[in-house]
């Protein structure tokens, strides 16, 4: 008999998400992890990176408080306490990942390197055990490019930019993606100078009309930004050279241009599991193509057609499909349909199903419905006028995607999320009583937008017309 039902490789967010389900639902649970419990989300990902813009907005709108007619004196950033803040907050939610917790809900927790000896077996340092299933989640890793000169000079990524011990003066950062851009705002607000090194467009997978909101927002904070950007060669000091021969020199260097999973340790081949540069080959339903008694969640996870995401939403996603498979044995596959995501600036960028870009490349007939926040009464009120709803709908009114840029926006996004997953109407998200005022009027009057024409048409003119002349 195996020594257990199922043998989780990972303690971070996705593996942390089956485990606790499948220890609740009685089976004999192994969790392996190897470092900190938690993983990347925990400690060197989300929770930090939010802690560590949240003291920088704290400066951020301190700063721009004359706008309200106060004058409050600039802030002075003890860096030492805002690291000490940032360490407070992890220490705060490490009790829900810890191993006392999963080892209370009846989980079985070992602290070592898993790999696998065979299909069903796994080594953890020296212990040898079975399992009827294993699920595989053991992450990924910031990516280093192979630029010349890189290896030689001291970098940074976000295993190791939260808890520096002195605030960089000028902080470069290769890449514009998330990390790159929620890094930039993080320090720049905390007062540091920032540059963006960009090859491409920032937030590159992000809608182009929201990301020039976002630009410019940015660049207003000082931060500086270059896009199309090749750097052919990185020096002491550190300096990025760029192709062209502009050399744009800092203090310190964060690499952040996107992930690798984590494959390399964990003897695939001798557990049967195909691995590519994407991670675990796996099915629609997250099950390995090559060992079926294997699963691959969270951001080493790379099913078939689709590819790997990395959040952590999508790991607790994933967890679901899991259990619905192989604890339940029900079918179950991924769908990215509606999977929203959020850039965490300020002000925040959220994105749920299709962008408008994505929309016409897929080659749907669309309609662009926008409201901007130049036009709503919160926005005005707070004199944060900058950002806008954009929703991409099909010509009968069915939504396929909706993107806000605007404070807090990531707030918003659960309705979209909704009303794409569960097909509502644009007709019922444009009747929807909004609460007056908030920042949710605004996509809600931009699918109020779609009936505009209709409702003011010639022929609904008459028919009033008409109406009113009965008695
Ligand atoms: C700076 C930054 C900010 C982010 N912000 C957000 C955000 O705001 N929202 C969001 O949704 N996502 C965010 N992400 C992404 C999110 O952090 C990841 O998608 C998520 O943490 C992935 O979880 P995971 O469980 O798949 O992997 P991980 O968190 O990497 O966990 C894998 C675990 O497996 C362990 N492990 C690996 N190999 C072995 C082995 N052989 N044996 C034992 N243990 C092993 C590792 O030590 C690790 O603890 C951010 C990422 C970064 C880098
Ligand atoms: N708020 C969030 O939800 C959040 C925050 C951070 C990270 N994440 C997750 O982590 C993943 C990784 O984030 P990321 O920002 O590291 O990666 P990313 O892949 O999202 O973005 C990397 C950026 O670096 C650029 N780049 C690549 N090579 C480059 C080079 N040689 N020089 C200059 N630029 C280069 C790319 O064009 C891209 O714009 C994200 O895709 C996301 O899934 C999520």
């Amino acid at each position: 008999m195996p020594d257990f039902d199922l043998a989780v490789i990972g303690a971070g967010a996705a593996g942390l998400s089956v485990t606790a389900v499948a220890a609740q639902l009685g089976l004999r649970v192994a969790l392996i992890e190897r470092e900190r419990m938690g993983g990347d989300c925990l400690n060197t990902g989300c929770v930090p990176s939010k802690a560590l813009l949240a003291a920088a907005h704290a400066v951020q709108e301190a700063q721009a408080a004359g706008r309200f007619g106060l004058r409050i004196a600039e802030p002075v950033v003890d860096w030492d306490a805002v690291q000490a803040h940032v360490q407070g907050v992890i220490a705060g939610i490490a009790p829900m990942d810890s191993e006392a917790r999963f080892t209370a809900i009846g989980a079985t927790v070992l602290r070592g390197h898993a790999r696998f000896t065979g299909p069903d077996v796994l080594a953890v340092d020296g212990r040898r055990l079975r399992a009827r299933r294993i699920v595989v989640a053991a992450g990924s890793r910031a990516a280093v490019p192979a630029i010349p000169g890189l290896a030689d000079v001291p970098h940074m990524t976000n295993a190791d930019i939260f808890g520096l011990p002195e605030r960089p003066a000028h902080l470069l950062i290769l890449g514009g993606g998330p990390v790159g851009l929620e890094m930039a705002q993080a320090h720049a607000g905390l007062g540091c100078r920032v540059t963006v090194v960009e090859a491409e467009r920032i937030a590159g997978r992000d809608d182009a009309e929201l990301v020039d909101g976002l630009r410019t927002a940015l660049q207003q904070q000082g931060i500086a930004i270059l896009e199309g950007a090749q750097v052919i060669r990185v020096e002491a000091g550190p300096a990025l050279v760029l192709a062209g021969g502009r050399r744009v020199a800092g203090s310190h260097l964060l690499v952040a241009v996107g992930r690798r999973p984590n494959i390399e340790a964990l003897g695939l081949d001798a557990g049967g599991v195909r691995a590519g540069p994407g991670g675990i080959a796996t099915d629609a339903g997250l099950r390995s193509l090559t060992n079926r008694r294997v699963f691959a969640v969270g951001d080493i996870a790379d099913p078939a057609g689709i590819g790997p995401r990395a959040f952590t939403h999508v790991g607790s996603y994933h967890a679901s499909i899991v259990i619905r498979r192989a604890v339940f044995r029900l079918p179950a596959r991924v769908d990215y349909a509606a999977l929203p995501r959020v850039i965490y600036t300020a002000p925040e960028l959220a994105q749920v199903g299709l962008t408008e870009a994505e929309a016409r490349a897929a080659g749907h007939a669309i309609r662009i419905l926008r409201w901007p926040l130049s036009e709503n009464d919160r926005a005005q009120a707070e004199r944060r006028p900058e950002g806008l709803a954009k929703l991409v709908v099909t010509p009968k009114g069915r939504v396929l995607g909706a993107g806000l840029l605007g404070h807090h926006a990531g707030e918003m996004i659960g309705t979209w999320t909704l009303a794409i997953a569960r097909k509502v109407p644009l007709s019922a998200l444009a009747g929807m009583i909004v609460p007056y005022p908030t920042l949710a009027e605004a996509p809600k009057r931009a699918a109020g937008s779609f009936f505009a024409a209709s409702l003011f048409a010639a022929r609904t003119k008459r028919l009033v017309r008409l109406l009113a002349r009965l008695p």
